[in-house]
């Protein structure tokens, strides 16, 4: 997408063919800065810390730090180390396994003279392949919008959580896509941001997104979906998520179940946009099966933001005595979403529509 003009993607190879160039959206939105990864550990620290983050380019990102992993040492035992150490770094986001064991299934085979080349192209492919399916859930999630623009006055509010982004990919976003390309095609649209506790990617990232884009919006507390549903204010959700199971069980930032049962409750429609390396047809029950991320207490007992001064500070909100519990992530079972947009179509949630919208995913996987 475009900042200030300039197109940009979330990630990126330098001119230099290996550095890999980042922005680090944990400075967001007060900063805009772009950092270059040169070392697989770098690219691992960049996830782990959440530099960079979002299913898609999570597994960008790991893609890439194989590919830096064999610039320094292309040995068998490096890749297996750089797998390893890559996959370790967040547990949630299906997109990471799936980029490691496709870099694996590409360079295994070769001699490791040739593993560094082969490894930048087919990094680069994923981040194409991510830029084209995440602008194809646009073209088909637009239609959504498009139909209740039809038939209803002033703007279509749509409410999101989180930040499904074109931060959280590498370019478009997913949640976002039908966003994007309802604006560009000069539908009315306003977007109830969920400001999303405790990292707030909501309020820090998609906030961002929307003012950088122009598109009217207004950031809400987590809490106040419900409420807003309850008065009609809310046409459509649409969200992002980490993982989804093959039977459309979908694993997402924490909240966005809440915020399920809420749009369930009001008869609100709760789409998810699915790109199809964000199933994992190996589980179907998410709730049974999906590990969920507990990230550090301090993320609930503190907060950053910028001060009066300008200065980015981190500020604790409880006792110095409170412990705080963080699962970063929930899962919204598949009779709560009104459909899943994927890059092919909108599938029912389910693991007939899920198997009819990709058959030789669901073939595979019953093999
Ligand atoms: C398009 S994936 C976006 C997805 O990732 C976010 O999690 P995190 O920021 O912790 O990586 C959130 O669940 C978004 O919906």
């Amino acid at each position: 997408m475009k900042v200030n003009g300039i197109p940009y993607r979330s990630i990126w190879l330098d001119p230099d063919g290996r550095t890999v160039r980042i922005i680090d959206q944990t400075r967001l939105p007060h900063d805009f800065p772009v950092v270059g990864l040169r070392t697989m550990q770098e690219a691992a620290t960049a996830i782990r810390d959440m530099w960079v983050r979002g299913a898609p380019l999570i597994g960008a990102t790991a893609a890439y730090g194989i590919a830096l992993q064999m610039v320094e040492d292309a040995s068998d035992g490096a890749l297996d180390h750089a797998c390893a150490v890559l996959h370790a770094t967040r547990p949630t986001a299906i997109n990471l396994r799936w980029a490691l064991d496709d870099m694996r299934a590409v360079l295994a085979p070769l001699p490791p003279g040739e593993r560094r080349a082969a490894a930048f192209a087919r990094a680069a492919a994923i981040c194409d392949e991510d830029v084209e399916i995440n602008r194809r859930i646009g073209e088909h999630g637009v239609a959504l919008i498009e139909a209740i623009a039809a038939r209803k006055p002033g703007p279509v509010n749509i409410l999101t959580h989180c930040n499904a982004g074109w931060l959280a990919t590498v370019d478009w976003g997913t949640a976002t896509s039908p966003i994007y390309q309802a604006v560009e095609r000069g539908i009315e649209v306003h977007v109830w941001v969920d400001e999303t506790r405790p990292r707030n990617q909501g309020a820090h990232l998609t906030s961002w997104e929307m003012a950088s884009h122009g598109i009217p919006h207004h950031l809400i507390v987590d809490n106040a979906g419900g409420h807003l549903m309850q008065h009609g204010q809310v046409d459509l959700c649409i969200v992002g998520t980490d993982r989804t199971t093959a039977r459309g069980d979908v694993c997402n930032k924490i909240g966005t179940y809440l915020k399920a049962l809420a749009a369930h409750d009001n008869g609100v429609p709760f789409y998810v946009a699915l790109p199809s390396p964000t199933i994992d047809w190996r589980v179907q029950d998410g709730v049974a099966e999906i590990p969920i991320e507990e990230r550090s207490a301090e993320e609930v007992t503190q907060v950053w933001g910028r001060d009066a001064q300008g200065q980015v500070r981190q500020v604790r909100i409880a006792p110095e005595a409170t412990p705080g519990a963080n699962p970063a992530f929930d899962v919204t079972p598949a009779r709560l979403v009104t459909g899943l947009i994927t890059e092919r179509g909108i599938a029912p949630a389910s693991a007939e529509g899920l198997a009819a919208m990709f058959p030789e995913h669901a073939a595979r996987a019953a093999e």
